[in-house]
């Protein structure tokens, strides 16, 4: 079987099993993927890569706080709607799930009446999104669709908010957001226009390559100790754990009637 139901805290969700090991758990709550095992290609056993805070809500009644948020109608608080958007905090619909070329995956869906009436009339726009994550080996596959299914045009923003695991926050280096090797020396929250090319993300013990479609932009946070601190759904030192690199596409992006928008996200550990 390569996708079971389960649990994951209070929260239905799947788990995605590939054939040759690499494994992934998704939350219908926000089609948030809260885990990520890739099979190490110099062998050993899947090994998760994506930080989950201790404090975590996992009941649905507030965004988990790691795996990978799906960021969408509004980045952060560009705009006047709900802090990144309500994609994040909304149920979404398993419409595909299965094994295809050796990897596991599944595709999530989420319209404008999956929205509870409120989110829905704040932002009145038929829409479809659907999220397609793909694991096997050690590689991540992301599609987030946006399908634009009503008569009247729309601009948006969508990330897909990464926070990658890592030993300790001081050891991460990343090229391919600007011309210098950028490291983390306390708090950092950075957009990057105009990614060129693939990122490459050194988290201190290995890494990882990250290659991205349609969005256009990358966005590279850690709160540092203060924000951290302030932040009651994190534990005060876990900001050392993470470094969230996301792809995105701030726009925002107008999208006209019948018509779709595709970004795709890739990460692939490398050999160490
Ligand atoms: O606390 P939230 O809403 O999950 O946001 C976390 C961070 O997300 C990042 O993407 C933003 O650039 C930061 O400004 C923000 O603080």
């Amino acid at each position: 079987m390569n996708a079971t139901t389960t649990q994951f805290g209070q929260l239905p969700a799947l788990q995605l099993r590939a054939p040759d090991g690499a494994e992934a758990t998704i939350t219908l709550y926000g089609a948030h993927l809260v885990s990520w095992k890739p099979v190490p290609t110099t062998g050993g056993p899947a090994q998760e890569r994506l930080f989950l805070s201790s404090l975590s809500a996992l009941d649905g009644q507030k965004a988990i706080r790691g795996g990978v948020p799906v960021i969408f109608p509004q980045f952060a608080e560009r705009g006047n709607g709900m802090r990144h958007g309500f994609a994040r905090v909304a149920t979404w619909r398993v419409v595909d799930q299965g094994e295809a070329d050796g990897a596991a995956f599944a595709v999530l869906a989420l319209n404008q009446a999956d929205l509870p009436q409120q989110v829905a009339a704040a932002w009145p726009y038929a829409f479809e999104l659907q999220l397609r994550v793909t694991v096997r080996a050690a590689e991540l596959d992301m599609l987030l669709a946006v399908r634009n299914t009503g008569t009247q045009a729309f601009r948006f923003a969508a990330a897909l908010h990464t926070y990658h695991l890592v030993d300790d926050v001081d050891a991460v280096r990343i090229d391919g957001v600007q011309s210098e090797t950028l490291a983390l020396t306390d708090k950092l929250d950075q957009v990057f226009e105009r990614i060129p090319g693939p990122i490459t993300f050194d988290s201190g013990a290995d890494k990882v390559m990250l290659e991205q479609t349609g969005f256009t932009d990358a966005v590279v946070w850690n709160p540092g100790a203060a924000d951290a601190a302030a932040l009651s759904d994190m534990d005060d030192e876990e900001y050392r754990r993470f470094v969230c690199i996301e792809p995105a596409l701030l726009g925002p992006q107008p999208l006209e009637p019948g018509g779709t928008w595709r970004g795709t996200y890739r990460a692939v550990v490398q050999a160490g």
